[in-house]
């Protein structure tokens, strides 16, 4: 593995039956990036990331993780080196307020002591300005409170990577300008991020590189400007021919 490389996928394929999804793709994450993932729907985004998170197991090719082999490792292995995600449905405990997700989320992903959990939580809790909803049931937040929610969670386990799946659809303008400023803060403080989303806005205003998928494949890689103004791209994503 390069240099400055927190993770590495080579050769990754998956099928669910007849129907391949992720066929023979390759990629690299650079320390301390944010790596942005379009591609229509269907095009194998959420299975990358749930091949990355252990979710799903890989039919070939080899995942590194800070040069450590990933394959064959169980998901909470996963999460306690560092891998943390959010989920395009967000999964909150809906019964527990948002300060016990935290908790949950810092205890049993990050491996933390109780002693140690409750002033770490109550820092992400501010870093993701929900302070004032510490003891509201989390089933009762508004959308944009959810996914504040949802990546407060991913932060509690303490991840060195994030992956961010979709996170800004459905959000006004105002609360995604929100939303990428603190996922701009999140990266600013160190954390890598992979991010797919649909909200391309959202996205070119994080991003330092994207990659593109496309039944599977990976058709365009490089810094925003030239990924967007990519014929292929322009083609397969927004309809755009020529
Ligand atoms: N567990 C599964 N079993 C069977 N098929 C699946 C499974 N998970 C995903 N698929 C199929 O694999 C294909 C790729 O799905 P995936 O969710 O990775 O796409 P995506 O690029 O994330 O799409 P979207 O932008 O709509 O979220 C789709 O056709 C989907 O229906």
């Amino acid at each position: 593995m390069a240099n400055g490389v927190i993770l590495e996928g080579r050769g990754l394929s998956k099928a669910f039956g007849a129907l391949r999804v992720l066929h023979d793709v390759s990629f690299e994450v650079r320390t301390g990036e944010v790596l942005g993932i379009l591609g229509p729907n269907g095009a194998g985004k959420t299975t990358l990331f749930n091949l990355v998170s252990g979710d799903l197991r890989v039919d070939s090719g080899e995942l590194a993780f800070a040069g450590q082999p990933l394959v064959g490792q169980p998901p909470y292995r996963r999460c306690r080196i560092g891998i943390g995600r959010t989920y395009q449905i967000p999964r909150p405990y809906v019964g527990m307020t948002t300060f016990e997700n935290l908790l949950v989320a810092a205890s049993f992903g990050g491996g933390r002591s109780e002693a140690e959990c409750y002033a770490w939580c109550a820092q992400i809790l501010r870093d993701c300005e929900l302070s004032d909803k510490a003891n509201r049931s989390a089933g009762t937040l508004t959308l944009l409170d959810r996914k504040r929610l949802e990546l407060a969670r991913a932060l509690a386990s303490g991840p060195k990577l994030l992956l961010l799946d979709e996170i800004a659809g459905g959000l006004t303008d105002e609360e995604g300008r929100e939303l990428v400023s603190l996922i701009r803060r999140i990266r600013d403080r160190g954390v890598t991020i992979v991010w797919i989303e649909h909200v391309l806005h959202a996205l070119l205003a994080v991003a330092d590189r994207m990659m593109v998928l496309n039944f599977g494949e990976k058709i365009a890689e490089g810094v925003p400007e030239d990924v967007i103004k990519d014929p292929e791209v322009r083609r397969v994503y927004m309809g755009v021919e020529g």
